[in-house]
């Protein structure tokens, strides 16, 4: 069994409802436990591109697919929501990376870890830290690319994260 850190983000449509259909169908899958799920975060859009604010959430999970296996299910987890999508609100309403995998370090473009944007993105780096007091080796990690990173554009709490954990 592998633990893993997600980053999940929307900025089309009603983004809390994408989150949560993204958190229900990884709850669903029954080779994925959802451990944790981080409060909601709103965020600047990062990267250059004028669009709307992102909310976002880090999801903790355990779960005994190789790192391939498991950014098929992402896909197919995207694939589903883009699809509801592309009816109501146009292309692209959800995200889903895989940032940590185990301790695993890999350069393989199909799945790069750490998430090779990871440290470049407090809207990914700050959700984690939240969620992985209890991984030491992570939170540390995660702590020293927050000290470290260049990005300057705003992460809020925007909820708790209640509603998409029940
Ligand atoms: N750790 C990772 N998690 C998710 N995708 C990854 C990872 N490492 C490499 N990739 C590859 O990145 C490719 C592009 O992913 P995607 O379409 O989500 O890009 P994006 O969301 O526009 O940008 P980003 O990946 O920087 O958030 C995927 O096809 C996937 O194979
Ligand atoms: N704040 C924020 N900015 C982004 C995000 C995101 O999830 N949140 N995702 C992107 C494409 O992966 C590009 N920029």
């Amino acid at each position: 069994m592998a633990k893993a850190y997600l980053s999940i983000g929307s900025n089309i449509g009603d983004r809390e409802t994408q989150l949560s259909l993204a958190v229900k169908s990884l709850k669903n899958n029954r080779m994925i436990n959802v451990d944790r799920v981080s409060s909601i975060y709103e965020t600047e859009p990062v990267g250059g591109v004028v669009q709307d604010d992102f909310l976002n959430i880090a999801v903790a999970i355990t779960t005994p697919l190789a790192p391939v296996e498991l950014l098929s299910v992402l896909h197919e987890v995207e694939q589903t929501l883009h699809r509801q999508r592309l009816i109501h609100w146009g292309p692209r309403t959800i995200d889903l990376d895989i940032i940590f995998y185990d301790q695993m370090v890999s350069d393989n473009p199909v799945v790069t870890l750490p998430h090779p944007e990871a440290h470049n993105r407090l809207f990914v780096l700050v959700p984690i830290k939240e969620i992985s007091r209890q991984n030491q080796v992570i939170h540390e990690q995660v702590n020293q690319m927050i000290e470290a990173t260049s990005d300057q554009n705003w992460v809020r709490k925007y909820k708790d994260s209640g509603e998409i954990n029940g």
